[in-house]
């Protein structure tokens, strides 16, 4: 690669270091990947160096500012090629934000990017051999020859806008008055925002309603630094299915001073809104609620769908954020989990229940563990709520929960686990080998430690078969994937 243009200032912590690239020097450099925060991946004298805002294909011009071992940071100063996949931000702050990361990207070229990363990471970190539809159609093979893992191509939204139905939108102050949006990439720094194109239009509603309220009222926002001032954040909900909308008004103090201002300013300026509750949170934490939560106008939750199942969704309960593809990722495991009817299922990891109860429509029995009592207590709800009552729930871990169920003679047919991104306790997947159900549908938010699983469960005696990437997230790079798994003495 050819050097540009140094800067005149020989760094001396790094001079003439081993290293094949200079801090503060210009390069230009080949980007030839893409990494799992989004940034390009490109090669200066064979080193590694990531750039934000950069893509694969593309030639740029890059300062570096900032150099490891094994690889360094470059600062984007000038693209030279773009890449023909390069598109305009839809949105006006992109650049601030640190919401969304692909939007420069066109979406066709993010679902194969995704798409990708879990191929890579399944063949790295897993040692999975990954079935190359390239290939076989050059060497004119059959799929049924058992090729490797088929990695489907991500599934997508037709409209990949607007698709959340939750925002925690913190609040701080300008000189102007009241702001609200979001933090800034790897900061506190709040960018305010008139709109978010990845939320649901409500938001945007009630932000702004927010900020004219909390500024005709004098309201101060909180600030982290210094622990002092008054609205927090806000917190919107909305049911896609039902069109309902909660609001819920979060402060450091127990009061809201003109609480009948704030309930008619925003039931004018959102339609459709059938709760307003206001949660009081007055530690010194990141944490969003506190532990008080009183309802000021409406009911006490609003309801929406997945599939035919009904759900209660309350100020602090989990609720899939992106109901469309939530609905696309359990269909895709009902299928994997190939019910007939009778058979025993469990969720490991099961949250408020909503797989588990998906799943109860087409099994004899599901068992659900999830770690968070207020969430089991909610799963709870939601299957009396949908008259569903063959599920059992138990709070627990769900490295504990199954094996005292094995115990007590449950015999698994099917296990679904949907962990968080660190991925499943090694000894839960012991546990699962030990029981050998004949299917096991893996639903994970994270490719590498979902690669490292399989490993374990194919070591074991699985065959991994299919694994479906859904797009839960557009124009960010979090990677949602369906896995289906089968016990080689059943095939
Ligand atoms: C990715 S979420 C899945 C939620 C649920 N399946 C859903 O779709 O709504 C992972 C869940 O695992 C729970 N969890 C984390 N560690 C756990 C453990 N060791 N045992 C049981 N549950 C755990 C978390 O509280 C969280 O609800």
């Amino acid at each position: 690669m050819k050097r540009k243009n140094g800067t005149g200032t020989r760094p001396d912590k790094h001079k003439s270091s081993s290293l094949p690239v200079e801090k503060n020097v210009e390069y230009e450099a080949e980007i030839v990947g893409i990494n799992h925060d989004g940034e390009g991946v490109g090669r200066v004298n064979g080193f590694t160096l990531f750039v934000a805002g950069a893509l694969p294909g593309e030639r740029v011009l890059l300062k570096v500012v900032h150099t490891k071992k094994q690889y360094g940071y470059g600062k984007l100063l000038r693209i030279i090629e773009a890449s023909p996949e390069r598109v305009k931000p839809d949105c006006g702050i992109y650049e601030q934000c640190g919401g969304c990361q692909l939007q420069h990207l066109s979406y066709e070229a993010q679902l194969k990017v995704k798409r990708q990363q879990v191929v890579d990471n399944l063949e790295r970190i897993g040692k999975l051999r990954v079935f190359r539809e390239d290939l076989v159609q050059e060497q004119g093979q059959d799929k049924s020859q058992g090729q490797g893992i088929i990695v489907h191509p991500t599934l997508g939204m037709n409209d990949p806008w607007r698709y959340r139905n939750k925002a925690q939108v913190p609040f701080g102050e300008e000189e102007g008055g009241l702001i609200g949006g979001f933090y800034a990439q790897g900061s506190h720094r709040i960018i305010d925002m008139e709109k978010c194109l990845i939320q649901h239009e409500a938001n945007d509603d009630v932000v702004a309603e927010v900020k004219k309220i909390g500024k005709q009222l004098g309201i101060s926002a909180y600030r982290e630094e210094t622990h002092q001032g008054l609205l927090r954040h806000v917190v919107v909900k909305v049911g896609f299915r039902t069109g309902e909308i909660m609001v819920v008004l979060i402060t450091n103090g127990t009061r809201i001073p003109h609480e009948r201002e704030w309930v008619e300013g925003i039931r004018a300026a959102v339609p459709g809104v059938k709760s307003i509750c206001h949660n009081v949170n007055t530690k010194q934490t990141n944490v969003i609620f506190g532990d008080v939560t009183r309802v000021l106008w409406g009911s006490e939750v609003i309801y929406d769908y997945i599939g035919e199942i009904k759900f209660a969704i309350s100020p602090r309960s989990f609720f899939q954020v992106n109901p469309v593809q939530t609905d696309l990722l359990y269909g895709k495991a009902l299928e994997y989990a190939a019910l007939t009817g009778g058979e025993t299922v469990v969720d490991a990891y099961c949250g408020i229940g909503t797989i588990s109860l998906f799943l109860a429509q087409r099994a004899g029995q599901v068992y659900g563990v999830e770690i968070v009592e207020e969430a089991i207590a909610d799963a709870r709800k939601n299957a009396e709520l949908n008259g569903i009552t063959n599920v059992h729930f138990e709070a627990g871990l769900a490295e504990v929960v199954l094996p005292a169920w094995k115990s007590q003679g449950v015999k698994p047919d099917v296990i679904v686990v949907d962990p968080p991104r660190k991925g499943c306790e090694l000894s839960l997947l012991e546990t699962i080998l030990e029981l050998q159900p004949r299917r096991v549908v893996y639903v994970s938010c994270n490719a590498s430690t979902l690669a490292r699983d399989l490993r374990v469960l194919e070591n074991g005696g699985y065959r991994t078969v299919e694994v479906q990437p859904v797009d839960m997230f557009p124009h960010t790079t979090h990677i949602e994937s369906v896995c289906s798994l089968i016990y080689k003495g059943f095939e």
